[in-house]
């Protein structure tokens, strides 16, 4: 599975519209979750995973509810030095209350995708979630687990994209942390002493435009910004769920992919904390297995 980019698919057409002033009209007074931020960064890290850093984890941004009217207001006034909003919304029932969107939705290309889900043994469709960031915003290198087809709807985004299997390059922070799935260096400053493997990273680089669509494979490693052409920028995601791989007919084919192994190494990284008990612990041993044996 690789990333590919496509410029004719028409998956969000109907969607080319939904600028500023369409979605005012049509999203009108609902509240719509929206992420703060003091930098341009917007790492993402679960909530609910926050306790098991003993409270010395400090939230890099702050979610809010907005009403979508407020939001734009900010939007369009926002300037360098304000603080940055990035309006991450799933298109659920809460906010599918205008006829006109609801059509655009309907009008989307859904029988091409439907065709991909189709052919690539997807799963079924688990979210769409509308994003709308402040110019400059930056989404710091992370995987995802589930299939994502990115639609780009206004405004331009940079991807830069990794492989699986430079998951040893990229140190994600420990399965229990609130930035799971996250990578812990930072790639306008990289400490390469404590992160030495990442002078060797190289990313492939694809700018998405209005219309363009990324398909993203599974645990496929992206740094996204939202470039500064225009105001804002609007994508949508469409995740699926990974198809099933170790179905009674799918056998397992060897040497294992970059992917399947980042899913093993979560597995004995979760199996260990829920078993030790003590994240504390498992470093410790990981290390015992490994030192003067596997090294
Ligand atoms: O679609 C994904 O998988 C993501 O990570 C999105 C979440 C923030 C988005 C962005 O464009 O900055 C990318
Ligand atoms: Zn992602």
């Amino acid at each position: 599975m690789k990333p590919v980019v496509l410029t004719d698919t028409n998956l969000v057409g109907s969607a080319l519209k939904w600028n500023c002033h369409y979605l005012q009209e049509t999203l009108g007074n609902n509240l719509c979750t929206v992420y703060l931020s003091k930098t341009h960064k917007f790492k993402y890290f679960d909530v609910n995973q926050t306790k098991k850093c003993d409270n010395d984890f400090s939230p890099p941004t702050e979610k809010v509810l907005m009403k979508f009217q407020e939001f734009a207001k900010h939007l369009k006034s926002w300037e360098e030095g304000d603080r940055r909003l990035y309006m991450q919304q799933l298109l659920n029932e809460k906010i599918l209350n205008s006829s006109q969107l609801v059509n655009d939705i309907l009008t989307f290309n859904w029988s091409w995708i439907r065709r991909q889900q189709k052919q690539n043994n997807w799963g079924p469709l688990t979210a769409n979630l509308l994003m709308i960031s402040t110019q400059g915003n930056v989404t710091p290198a992370h995987f995802d687990n589930q299939q994502n087809v990115f639609a780009q709807i206004y405004g331009y985004k940079r991807f830069i994209l990794f492989p699986p299997e430079d998951y040893d390059k990229l140190y994600p922070h420990p399965v229990w942390h609130p930035h799971d799935r996250q990578s812990q260096v930072d790639f306008e400053n990289p400490d390469y002493t404590k992160f030495p493997k990442f002078r060797e990273i190289k990313g492939h680089e694809a700018v998405l435009g209005p219309g363009d669509v990324l398909y993203l494979p599974l645990y496929w490693w992206h740094h996204v910004e939202s470039l500064c052409q225009t105001q804002y920028t609007t994508s949508l995601t469409f995740w699926y769920k990974a198809g099933p791989t170790h179905g009674s007919s799918v056998t397992t084919m060897y040497p294992l992919e970059g992917y399947q192994k980042m899913a093993i190494m979560r597995n004995v990284e979760k199996m260990l904390v829920e078993t030790l008990k003590d994240v504390n612990e498992v470093g410790p041993l990981l290390r015992a297995i490994l030192e003067g044996r596997y090294t």
